[in-house]
């Protein structure tokens, strides 16, 4: 046996489909693609004759091999940079109201519950099945204020077998009676969570999945203190930082007469250590043009949540202009504001925006799917290591087949692989998802025969 060889683990032989760049989808046909055991991607080969795959494949056992039909291909799994895990609970749910009543009425009762962790427990492992389900091999989680209940969710991701980044949320005021902490518990709660996870992170025998994420739930929710001390936490431990940002006027209004001092909402974040590369903001749908360019200028990056946009009638981002000043975006389901836990939802009602706002600088489908899986790990900050099949990138994908038994996509004679794959982005769900990795192990959900990370 080859050395090479006997360190791969997996082959796919048939066609792969990824971002090159935001404006070229590129379509591997006949593309050989080696996995190692680390879970890297080893090779990438394009064009393999069915007369030359043989050769090319010397060394590796056939069971390693997986041949891919005519319907199925596989493409890089999605990046979903804005999901509440306790909101899963509600989806569906309360769209007739905006942002800050529709907080009031039913988040900020439901998030409550996880006060209780079993509960939490229960509840979390559909959160993450879901989001799996729906080919989300990486999200950015916000858990509660919750310390035990955050645990369980790492957990769970754990258990899993997702990529993750986990907030443990942070609210010291403007929050009802039973959803606070004081600035003494939230940061100590946090570090301990920090501290947690790291810990967890000691215990495995892979590469570590899941990145505690700071998380001050909004301006509205954190008073200065709290929002500076969780800035000198970022640093301190070197971690990636999430938020909600111009999603709503009357947020925005209320955001600038607690922070006064600041020029703009954006700089709330800015002025508190809490905005710079890698730093996520969510909707960002009522931008000033300086707002922006502090974004571009600190390198920030934000999750475009069209879908939820929609439902609590936030209004509409402008994407195009976002990308025209060159800054990281990529999609949020944003569930429970989004209505669905899938990022081709989030796609979808991404274009539907688009056109909305000018059908002439309509985001196109190389760009939409970028934004679902690339975009999304610029976002992370992960761009080196996931969000297509450059070789040495690990191998977090979808194996799609668009004729599953019970798929909702019809295939007709004259589809090929391009026009069966943009079926699947604007017609497909989870039932065309046949098979998850993360990290090059197969992902596999509760309650089907085996256990996880196989
Ligand atoms: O869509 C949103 N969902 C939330 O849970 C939230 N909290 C603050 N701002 C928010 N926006």
């Amino acid at each position: 046996m080859q050395p090479f060889a006997s360190t791969i683990a997996k082959v796919f032989y048939g066609t792969l489909i990824h971002s090159a760049s935001i404006k070229k989808i590129e379509f591997i046909k006949q593309g050989l693609l080696f996995i190692d055991n680390q879970g890297k991607i080893a090779k990438l080969l394009r064009n393999v004759s069915q007369d030359s795959v043989h050769a090319s494949l010397e060394g590796v056992e056939d069971d390693k091999v997986v041949r891919l039909s005519e319907d199925q291909f596989v493409i890089p799994g999605f990046i979903d940079t804005h999901i509440h895990a306790p909101q899963y609970t509600f989806c569906g749910n309360g769209h007739d109201q905006p942002l800050l009543e529709w907080l009031d009425t039913f988040t900020f009762p439901r998030e409550s519950k996880f006060a209780d962790k079993d509960y939490a427990r229960k509840l979390y492992t559909k959160s993450v099945a879901r989001s799996l389900r729906n080919g989300t091999t990486s999200a950015c989680w916000y858990a509660t204020i919750h310390l035990e209940a955050c645990k369980e969710l790492v957990q769970i991701i754990q258990e899993q077998g997702q990529r993750a980044y986990v907030g443990k949320v942070n609210m010291n005021q403007n929050s009802p009676d039973f959803l606070i902490e004081t600035t003494e518990s939230s940061l100590r709660d946090t570090r301990a969570f920090i501290e947690y996870v790291q810990d967890v992170n000691t215990k495995i025998d892979h590469k570590p999945l899941i990145t505690p994420i700071i998380t001050p739930r909004f301006a509205i929710s954190c008073n200065s203190e709290l929002l500076t001390e969780l800035g000198k936490l970022a640093a301190e431990y070197d971690l990636p930082i999430q938020s909600h940002l111009c999603e709503n006027q009357n947020e925005i209004g209320f955001t600038m007469s607690l922070f006064p001092d600041s020029a703009n909402y954006t700089a709330v974040y800015a002025d508190h250590g809490l905005l710079n590369g890698r730093s996520i903001m969510a909707h960002c749908v009522h931008m000033k043009d300086e707002e922006l360019d502090l974004m571009k200028e600190k390198n920030a990056g934000i999750s475009h949540c069209a879908n939820s946009n929609f439902n609590l009638k936030s209004g509409m981002a402008d994407v195009r202009k976002m990308l025209s000043k060159g800054i990281k975006v990529g999609l949020g389901t944003d569930v429970a504001g989004g209505y669905s836990p899938s990022i081709l939802e989030a796609l979808r009602a991404s274009r539907t925006a688009s056109v909305a706002r000018d059908a002439d600088t309509t985001l196109l489908v190389a760009e939409l799917f970028y934004l679902a899986t690339l975009g999304g790990a610029h976002v992370m900050e992960l761009q080196d290591t996931i969000g297509n099949f450059e070789v040495g990138k690990e191998f977090d994908a979808i194996l799609v087949n668009t004729s599953t038994e019970d798929s909702p996509v019809d295939i007709f004679d004259h589809d090929d692989i391009e026009s069966k794959f943009e079926k699947y982005l604007f017609l497909g769900d989870d039932r065309n998802n046949e098979q998850i990795f993360v990290q090059g192990k197969r992902v596999r959900l509760p309650g089907s025969s085996a256990a996880s990370r196989k």
